[in-house]
């Protein structure tokens, strides 16, 4: 993987995981921006926290790297209750998620990162347990085979997906508070910046806080790492100080551009508009034609493009936007997608 890509994406990677941790706000009035999901969450936790009941199962969805694992945290802290961290494709069978839900306490909270990559079996199992707070532990196989209920004590689940609609509707439902997480805008960046510098020992100007934060794809997890690079140039080119013009430097030289596209965005629209002239083209053949999986095409890229007005998804597939041709220096055609069709002005 090449520099710019991994500075860009909204996944963590190695000693990132330490770091995002010491990052991490801890509770709810620490957590930045997302003023809806804090509010309606702030409500849900507090009438349960009066109720001395656990809340309602609570689902977040939203692209990588918005802060679901770290509200996760903060709900189980703001209840003073401990957290049990998995993930769906950790769930094979249904016997994994059995092992973790009869060995929890009450009012424990389970996170399970990644809910809609959960095998069948132990997506089944959950239905019944987030409902009734059972299971039912089958012994032996095939028509003598026997289910043996067991109760497990009451918990909250919180699920977290990047794709919401591949959640069966049994699950969803299931669910009594869904928090959709946007993208930050640069202002909200700008103090997440802003405190993590602070945390970091950094010294960070107002105006070189906000062109990172117009580069950090409204994510995050990106703006923290960008801090830490912007950082590393700043410690061996100049004096410390994260400038304007410094932090433009440093994030040209990591080949992310002035509205944050990193190399896997500017070679979707390359592709899209340099191979099959502007779309529209489907997901898999674009794909292809960057050497990407679909699925991270789809979760990483697309969002991200699709805010910034540059893409477009049609019934018939992707299209780029006139936008996007003005952003990567071309003249868009007279019928690209959202050009102004009014002829121009003699
Ligand atoms: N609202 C916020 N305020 C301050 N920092 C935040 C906020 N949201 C996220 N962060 C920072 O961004 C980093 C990534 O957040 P987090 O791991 O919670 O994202 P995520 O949505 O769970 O990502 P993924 O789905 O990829 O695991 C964390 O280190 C955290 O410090």
């Amino acid at each position: 993987m090449s520099a710019g890509r991994e500075l860009v994406s909204p996944d963590a990677e190695g000693d990132e995981h330490t770091i995002e941790a010491a990052l991490r706000p801890k509770r709810l009035d620490e957590f930045i921006g997302q003023a809806r999901v804090r509010e309606q969450l702030s409500l849900v936790l507090h009438s349960a926290l009066r109720r001395n009941r656990p809340p309602d199962h609570v689902l977040m969805s939203g692209a990588p790297g918005l802060g679901k694992t770290t509200l996760a945290m903060i709900i189980a802290a703001e209840l003073g209750a401990p957290l049990r961290v998995t993930s769906g494709p950790a769930l094979e069978r249904a016997g994994d998620l059995a092992a973790i839900l009869s060995t929890l306490s009450e009012g424990e909270v389970l996170f399970i990162d990644e809910i809609h990559r959960m095998a069948r079996p132990a997506e089944e199992m959950l239905y019944l347990a987030m409902e009734d707070f059972r299971v039912d532990i089958v012994v032996g196989k095939g028509p003598g085979a026997t289910a043996i209920p067991l109760d497990i004590a009451p918990f909250t689940l919180v699920g977290a997906t990047t794709r919401a609609g591949l959640l069966p509707a049994p699950l969803r439902d299931r669910f009594g508070f869904t928090a959709h997480m946007d993208f930050y805008d640069v202002g909200e960046l700008e103090r997440v910046l802003h405190r993590s510098s602070r945390l970091l020992g950094i010294v960070l100007p107002d105006d070189g806080a906000r062109e990172i934060a117009r580069r950090s794809r409204g994510t995050p997890r990106i703006a923290n790492r960008l801090l830490r690079r912007v950082r590393d140039f700043a410690e061996v080119r100049a004096d410390g100080l994260v400038t304007r013009d410094l932090a433009s430097a440093a994030l040209d030289l990591y080949e992310v551009d002035a509205e944050g596209l990193d190399r896997l965005d500017r070679a979707v629209l390359g592709a899209l508009l340099g191979k099959f002239g502007g779309g529209p083209v489907g997901l898999s053949t674009l794909a292809v034609a960057v050497g990407e999986e679909p699925e991270t095409v789809e979760v990483v890229a697309e969002p991200f493009l699709v805010r910034q007005g540059l893409l477009a998804r049609t019934p018939r597939g992707r299209v780029a936007t006139a936008a996007a041709w003005i952003h990567l220096g071309l003249v868009p055609p007279p019928d690209a997608f959202g050009a102004d069709p009014r002829p121009a002005e003699p």
